[in-house]
């Protein structure tokens, strides 16, 4: 590993990143920082949670000059949630040179971003929609920009996203400098992410296998209507601190969400049908643990850096490899070890096989516990829930009880019934999933083809429906109002009740 004072950036951006705790520099970190200090293009893919923010936030920052006022670098990002984290990174890197940030995103109040865009911002982090948004409003002048970066590059330029770059590139100079990152690149989206350059510079931290490898990943096959049960006492085994379930849709996330409450866990759930106001804050109570699972949908999926996650469970299979690889990356960051386990039924397990091969790892298959493994993991916790209290807990209150009640029983049993009320025993509480329709079965994606063959095909489909999607949107771009426009992205992106999910955020 490098240290940052090696790479030949500013005393100030070095001593923001030592603020931040960083002491070397992450591979993808080393190999992008040169070249992007030398002005050259670059398409960046390393593993999640391995630093990429950082490896186009330092050059990015570096370039900007502290005398111009104009915006001079733009951050597109898929997700509001993303744009703002990634905003508050760049924040950071560039607290000492005092830059000037903006974050702009569906959701929030246009007026509001329009008087602080007034406060002459020198970088911009937004996602597509609210960016053209302003764009036709012009309230953001992007003459000036010298720095452009796709965060999520290959979800960028997939489906429905593309026309949203495509019209956000017209209004940036055509000389300008273009950072591409993604943890994923599947080569039909490469082809199209290399239209966007002028050669690119291609920094690919080599690895075996495209998930981390300290995220140790299982399976669980199960029929759909049996999945929740297991769910329950796999988390009841596993004892996660913090864990996130994905779902398919939003529909699922609510029914999940409500169901892991009436069994007694503490779940929130994060999707596009909620208020912003309401995403920022169960995403901030599950940051600060307050919330011990937070049920999501794709929405989560990328780029989220909320350190302690130690375990992702897969609900429903995801349909594109990739969106796999960046859910499991919400664990295993940043060197910490995670675990993930994916439920899928016995017709999908073909989308299991093309996620092995795309990832190039097997995942175990777990045996789902019984019900009485499953209490064996609640008793345990109570056990040590317990022996903290007697290592660290002010207790004088409770001895005189304590004494008493050791006068008239026996202590194994006293303590054994201590335990009984504080252990959660496995719940059978009936709950409502309503049943996805299971994954279309595949048959075109071979197994020797790889991801390349099956992914043109994919893209073809996906270009078709973005194309009629922008046709319908024509009367979005000149409303005046922005919310209706937001939801709607929304539900592209994620889908409504047991429809195909549509990946698209504002
Ligand atoms: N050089 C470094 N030393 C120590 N920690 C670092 C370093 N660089 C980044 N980190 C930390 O590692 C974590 C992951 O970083 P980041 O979110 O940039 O990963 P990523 O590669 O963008 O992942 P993803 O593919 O999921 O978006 C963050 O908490 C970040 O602060
Ligand atoms: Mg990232």
């Amino acid at each position: 590993m490098t240290n940052f004072s090696e790479l030949n950036i500013s005393e100030s951006t070095l001593r923001s990143v030592k603020r931040m705790g960083f002491e070397e520099a992450t591979p993808i970190q080393e190999g992008t920082i040169k070249f992007a200090l030398e002005g050259r293009d670059i398409l960046g893919q390393a593993q999640t949670g391995t630093g990429k923010t950082a490896a186009f936030g330092i050059p990015l920052i570096e370039k900007i000059d502290p005398k111009n006022p104009n915006i001079q670098a733009l951050v597109i990002a898929p997700t509001r949630e993303l744009a703002i984290q990634v905003s508050e990174e760049l924040y950071k890197i560039g607290y000492d040179k005092r830059v000037k940030l903006l974050s702009v995103y569906g959701g929030q109040e246009i007026g509001r971003q329009i008087r602080a865009l007034k406060n002459r911002p020198q970088i911009i982090v937004g996602t597509p929609g609210r960016i053209i948004d302003h764009i036709n409003r012009r309230t953001l002048k992007l003459e000036d920009v010298q720095t452009l970066v796709l965060d999520e590059a290959d979800e960028m330029l997939n489906m429905g996203f593309i026309d949203d770059i495509n019209s956000i590139l017209e209004n940036v100079p055509s000389n300008r400098q273009t950072l591409l990152f993604s943890a994923t690149m599947p080569p039909a989206i490469r082809k199209i992410a290399e239209t966007f350059m002028q050669e690119p510079e291609i920094v690919k931290i080599k690895a075996k296998e495209l998930t981390v490898d300290n995220i140790e990943q299982f399976f669980v096959k199960a029929q759909e209507r049996e999945k929740f049960d297991i769910l329950c006492r796999v988390i009841n085994v596993h004892q996660p601190e913090l864990a996130i379930i994905f779902g398919r849709t939003k529909r699922r996330v609510d029914e999940l969400t409500q169901a892991l409450n009436l069994r007694g866990y503490n779940a929130e759930g994060i999707h596009g049908d909620l208020s912003q106001a309401k995403r920022i804050s169960v995403l901030r109570q599950f940051k600060e643990n307050q919330i011990d699972i937070l049920v999501a949908t794709d929405v989560a999926a990328r780029g989220l850096d909320i350190s302690g996650v130690t375990h992702v469970y897969n609900f429903d299979i995801p349909q594109d490899p990739e969106s796999y690889v960046h859910r499991i990356g919400r664990t295993g960051r940043a060197g910490k070890s995670g675990i993930a386990i994916t439920f899928v039924t016995p017709r999908e397990m073909s989308y299991l096989r093309i996620v092995e091969e795309t990832t190039k790892k097997r995942m175990t298959p777990l045996k789902p516990p019984t019900t009485s493994e499953a209490l064996v993991g609640q008793q345990q916790q109570s056990v040590e829930n317990l022996v903290e209290l007697v290592q660290s807990a002010e207790l004088s209150d409770y001895r005189l009880l304590a004494e008493e009640l050791l006068e008239s029983y026996n202590a194994v049993d006293l303590i054994a019934a201590a335990l009984k009320s504080v252990t959660r025993e496995p719940d059978a509480t009936p709950v409502t999933i309503t049943e996805e329709r299971p994954l279309p079965m595949r048959r075109e994606r071979g197994s020797h083809q790889g991801r390349s063959g099956g992914g043109r095909n994919d893209r073809n489909r996906r270009n078709d429906r973005g194309g009629n999607r922008d046709r319908g949107r024509g009367g979005d771009r000149n409303r005046t109002s922005s919310s209706s426009s937001d939801r709607n992205r929304d539900r592209r992106r994620e889908g409504s009740g047991s429809r195909r999910p549509r990946r698209r955020e504002d």
